[in-house]
């Protein structure tokens, strides 16, 4: 297994930093109890996943009492949304955007074949929301919003307190999908509109598996797993001991870090930005350039396909992913870039790299030396490279 990779891949997952694994191995050794248990072995336990939750809490700027551990943020989109609408049963409209995470995205799919009507709204070019169209779309019938804080693909932030004002107007549930935000964005729900937050441990440096769902006291929640009533009844299911303690250290270590972090990582993403701008001709970001994650670009290059800039940039120990993945082997392109009206050529040829506070310079200086090489071949190779007319209708007619 391929050990010293440069690991530009971070929207996807995260190494686990030391520290967690530290935090979290006596809880699959030594420290095996059920929390719930009235013994001090179990006790002991229970005291360690306060304490986790009061980390996370901190993270978020919210209250311990508003944490819910769960098994990941699809299960966290899944439990909010699901949770809202079961609490206004009257109210059969939801409204989401058509750049969201499967997680949301699929489950509003659903719920249209169960009588809901849902409103996707749509993002411009940069891959930014108009406020109108929601504001529009917003009725006394809405039960749900749920909109997520940064988009996994191309990293453009969404303006979430702007769109939470005129959500409350109408009494709806504001849902944030907030993934990709959490270690990368300050948060405080404490001066939030957001109602219910889902985040992901893998995504800050806390192993697979677990995630947590904030619901703002007050807000009305029907669990989703019912049972043992841990979680105060709105989670059962015995708790995932390490996997919790893991994301209380994860979240403590992302509030210590995040504002150099971000400094960082937004200098390094510049750097290899600018300089792949620079030294590649027919090359552009996607998303809005500056309503954007620190950690996160998106680029096409026209007039080849992503997969194979990939293929290439694994031969030198280089992770990327492809912005216009096919998804499960569809074949179909990224639907956030096809949602922004982007032209096929760059639907094809878009990469994205995410760093973290791991990404040395070293290893962006590498990717800046081999990306110019690689798309240059790739061009070379390119059955279209001297007719680029041809290859765009040969492109738009494979997408009818
Ligand atoms: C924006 C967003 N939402 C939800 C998820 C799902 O999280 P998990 O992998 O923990 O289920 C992801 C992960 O890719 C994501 O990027
Ligand atoms: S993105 Fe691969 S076929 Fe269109």
């Amino acid at each position: 297994m391929q050990k010293n990779c440069i690991y530009l891949d971070n929207n996807a997952t995260t190494k686990v930093d030391p520290e967690v694994v530290e935090a979290m191995m006596p809880y699959m050794t030594d420290f095996y109890g059920n929390p719930s248990s009235m013994h001090t072995f179990g006790g002991q336990v229970g005291k360690a996943v306060k304490q986790a939750r009061q980390q996370v809490a901190a993270l978020l700027g919210a209250d311990d009492s508003e944490i819910i551990f769960t098994s990941c943020g699809t299960e966290g989109d899944n439990a909010a949304i699901r949770a809202a609408l079961l609490a206004q049963p009257e109210k059969r409209h939801i409204i989401t955007t058509q750049v969201e995470h499967p997680a949301v995205l699929n489950v509003c799919k659903q719920l249209e074949t169960q009588g809901y009507t849902v409103t996707y709204l749509s993002v411009n070019g940069k891959g930014q929301l108009d406020l109108d169209e929601l504001e529009a779309s917003l009725t006394g019938n809405t039960a749900l919003v749920t909109i997520m804080y940064a988009n996994n693909e191309t990293g453009v932030i969404f303006p979430i307190e702007q769109i939470g004002l005129r959500v409350k107007e109408y009494g709806a549930i504001f849902h944030v999908d907030a993934v990709q935000a959490v270690g990368k964005i300050p948060l405080n729900m404490k001066t939030s509109t957001i109602d219910m937050l889902t985040m992901s441990g893998h995504k800050i440096h806390a192993p697979k598996g677990i995630g947590v769902l904030y619901v703002r006291r007050g807000v009305r929640f029907r669990p989703f797993l019912i049972g043992g009533q841990q979680e105060r009844g709105r989670r059962s299911g015995t708790e995932n001991v390490p996997g919790i303690i893991a994301l209380g250290k994860a979240a403590e270590l992302e509030l210590l870090h995040l504002e150099e972090a971000t400094k960082r990582e937004r200098r390094l993403r510049d750097r290899l930005e600018q300089a792949i701008l620079t030294k590649i001709p027919d090359c552009e970001v996607n998303g809005d350039p500056t309503q954007r994650l620190p950690n996160t670009t998106n680029i096409g290059f026209k007039y080849i396909e992503g997969e194979a800039i990939l293929l290439y940039l694994n031969q030198h120990g280089i992770c990327a992913s492809s912005g216009s993945a096919c998804s499960s082997g569809s074949l179909e392109p990224s639907h956030v870039l096809r949602a922004m009206g982007l032209p096929y050529t760059i639907l094809h040829g878009s990469i994205r790299f995410s760093l973290c506070r791991y990404t040395t310079v070293a290893e962006i200086d590498q990717v800046i030396a081999v990306m110019p090489d690689i798309i240059q071949r790739l061009r070379d190779m390119s059955p279209f490279k001297n007719d680029k007319a041809d290859w765009l209708q040969a492109q738009t007619l494979a997408h009818r």
